[in-house]
């Protein structure tokens, strides 16, 4: 896989730094989470393929500990908020002063530096102040932020996995590390650079919910059908119009021009009166195969038994039957390979990892009895 070899030490966090984490770990990197010890289960969800090992950060000699993983390591992933590691003296200078060739990643809200960089926040936080959340929701409604995807995922685990892939690529040519400030504010305005570089096109003149992307046209909208579910129709170029007039068996002749922004509720309504016919399987069956950009709106446990979905691999489930999204994207000759078995216990694996990191069998039974690290293999085995 890309990043055999890799060998990452992620701090706990909460949504996208362990994404970040998973993401590496599915492409074949060496994750090692580092988990609290005296908690009973973890609130990372996206531990696939992670080692965890648990310290209590609270005791100057877990902080050693955590000390020696960090500068045996390719990567430190951290997501505490500013200053956080510089009180345990684990901050970048410390860190890299011992390895130069470290690369520390840094995940928070507002960054490093700015009059927020120490405020506690939220995905929803971070959209607003990146501008994109005053463009999300419907028309006359209150802005909306689509689940925590765009900031905490898209602009922040994501964001940064792809700073540490960079900050690899040339550590190959110059040997040395790096400091990355992940911003989530930043990561998800330059995720949405389209918005503001798109502003000439027009496409945004009108306010939120009305315009052609954003719910406002008839033609880029979900649908009702019969049984209650949903289609998705984004037949934005003419061509494509035609066809989903001709599956919905209208006649254009009948309709106000497409681009007639005046008409899009009366036509809005004509589609849905129309949508409320048929049930989502024959709304299916007419639009597959056409290029009409009419799709039904699947549910998380639908989307594995889509055929084409299906056809591609796209999800699998895994030793405990949990429906995945595949590892994306595909690559051809070093292709990611989900790890399919339970995610770990905390501190399932602080004794191996302590010993391949050069801990002596007597340091760590001390460091145990001494409440400074957990080790749950024999739960593990249970
Ligand atoms: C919208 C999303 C968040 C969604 C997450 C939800 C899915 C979950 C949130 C709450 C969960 C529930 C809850 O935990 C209760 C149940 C628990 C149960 O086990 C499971 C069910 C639960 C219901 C559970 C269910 C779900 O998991 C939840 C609902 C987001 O937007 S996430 C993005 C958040 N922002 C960032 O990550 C930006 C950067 N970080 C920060 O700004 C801050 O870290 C943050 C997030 C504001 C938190 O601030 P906090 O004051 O708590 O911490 P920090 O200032 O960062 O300092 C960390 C302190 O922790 C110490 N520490 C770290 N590791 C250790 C260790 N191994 N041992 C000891 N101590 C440790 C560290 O030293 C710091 O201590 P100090 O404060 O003394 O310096």
């Amino acid at each position: 896989m890309a990043l055999t070899g890799l060998r990452v030490i992620e701090l706990a966090g909460l949504a996208p730094a362990p994404f970040c984490g998973m993401i590496l770990a599915d492409f074949g990197a060496r994750v090692i989470r580092v988990d609290r010890t005296k908690v009973s289960m973890t609130v990372d969800t996206q531990a696939r393929g992670k080692q965890s090992v648990a310290l209590n950060l609270k005791s100057p000699k877990a902080v050693a500990v955590l000390k020696r993983l960090c500068v045996q390591s390719d990567v430190v992933l951290e997501p505490y908020r500013k200053g956080v590691m510089e009180k345990m003296g684990l901050g970048p200078e410390d860190l890299l002063k011992e390895n130069p060739r470290l690369i520390y990643a840094r995940l928070t809200g507002y960054g490093q530096s700015g009059s927020y960089a120490k405020a506690a926040g939220h995905d929803i936080n971070y959209l607003a102040l990146s501008g994109l959340l005053s463009m999300l929701g419907r028309s006359s409604e209150k802005p909306y932020a689509p689940l925590n995807l765009v900031a905490d995922f898209a602009g922040g685990g994501l964001m940064c996995a792809f700073g540490i892939v960079l900050a690899l690529l040339e550590r190959s040519r110059s040997g040395q590390g790096q400091i990355i400030d992940a911003s989530m504010v930043e990561g998800a305005a330059y995720v949405g650079s389209f918005m503001w570089k798109s502003r000439t096109l027009g496409l945004w003149n009108r306010p939120r919910g009305e315009n052609m992307l954003d719910s406002g046209a008839p033609f880029y909208d979900t649908y009702r059908t019969s049984d209650g579910k949903y289609m998705a129709v984004g037949a934005i170029e003419p061509q494509f119009y035609q066809q989903l007039i001709l599956g919905l068996g209208l006649d254009d002749a009948d309709l106000p021009s497409q681009m007639s922004v005046s008409d899009w509720p009366q036509l809005r309504q004509t589609f849905t009166q129309v949508f409320a016919t048929k049930t989502q399987a024959e709304w299916g069956r007419i639009f597959d195969g056409t290029d009409a950009c009419v799709t039904p709106v699947l549910s998380l446990d639908e989307v594995l038994s889509h055929p084409h979905n299906q056809a591609r691999g796209s999800f699998f489930k895994d030793s405990q039957g949990e429906i995945s999204p595949r590892p994306a994207p595909v690559l051809s000759r070093s292709p990611a390979e989900a790890c399919r078995t339970r995610d770990p216990f905390i501190g399932e694996h602080t004794r191996t990892v302590l010993k391949e990191y050069g801990f002596e069998q007597a340091q760590i039974e001390q460091l145990l009895s001494d409440g400074i690290i957990e080790c749950n293999e024999a739960k593990a085995r249970l």
